[in-house]
């Protein structure tokens, strides 16, 4: 049986600047106070060299990358770039990148293939919306959304998926247990169909209002790995509870 180590991953999103970066220091603490799990922090591209600087212990990640390794795109960042400045992984398909950029799960599976040629680890999104939930369309979505990015190579060394619904993000709303399990455990059905038994040892991280609170209940659902957090991530005081519940 495949044992899948815990990963608590922090996306920053537009947020932070040099002096949030002291917040680091009690997240790296925790993260060694932890040795069974893995931390991981995703920042704006600007932060990751001095967050690397100030937290050398910390997984420091991009939060996108473009998915061609160099050329003329305005205003992009390549993978060879976030790599160069420390970054050892990046989240891809985030559900505000597919919103607010158009992006699409061929995107996010163009971005991931671009990640991984220059060895980073990724952090793979899916999610339905509101409306596709409404719909009684989540695990069609989600399944699709898989189908259409995993990487043919993938592999648990190097990806993990994370599930976020859309209405679930910020909102201060998340799923029952019981769909997050729904979800989680079809996830994990598409990968095997997909990529056999490496499916296994993949993490699918849960992601959308992860607080310290909800924490340990999320993840002792089966098949959720961890947990992809947003706002709670901006301030140790909030993410290093989510980091003991993991523990
Ligand atoms: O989008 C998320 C992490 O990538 C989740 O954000 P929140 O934890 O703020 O809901």
């Amino acid at each position: 049986m495949t044992v899948r180590r815990r990963l608590v991953a922090g996306n920053w999103k537009m947020n932070g600047d040099l002096a949030l970066l002291a917040e680091l220091d009690a997240v790296a603490a925790a993260a060694a106070a932890h040795p069974g799990v893995d931390v991981a922090m995703a920042v704006p591209a600007t932060l990751i060299a001095p967050a690397v600087q100030r937290a050398p212990g910390l997984a420091i990640g991009a939060e996108d990358v473009h998915e061609a390794d160099s050329g003329a795109y305005t205003g992009s960042v390549s993978a060879a770039m976030v790599r160069e400045a420390g970054a050892t992984f990046t989240i891809v398909g985030h559900s505000e990148r597919r919103e607010y950029q158009n992006e699409t799960s061929q995107d996010a599976w163009a971005k991931a293939a671009a990640a991984r040629r220059q060895g980073l680890s990724v952090i793979l999104c899916c999610g339905e919306t509101g409306a596709e939930r409404d719909a009684g369309r989540a695990e069609r979505v989600v399944q699709a959304q898989i189908e259409k990015s995993l990487p043919e190579q993938a592999h648990g060394d190097w990806l993990t998926l994370a599930y976020e619904p859309r209405w679930a993000i910020g909102s201060g709303r998340t799923p029952t247990l019981e769909e997050i399990a729904a979800i989680h455990a079809i996830a994990r059905a598409k990968m095997r169909q997909l990529i056999g038994d490496a499916a296994d040892g993949v993490r699918i991280l849960y992601g959308g209002s992860v607080t310290g609170d909800n924490a340990r209940a999320i993840m002792a659902v089966p098949d959720v790995d961890g947990a992809l957090v947003g706002g709670a991530s901006l301030t140790a005081a909030k993410f290093v509870p989510i980091i003991e519940a993991a523990g």
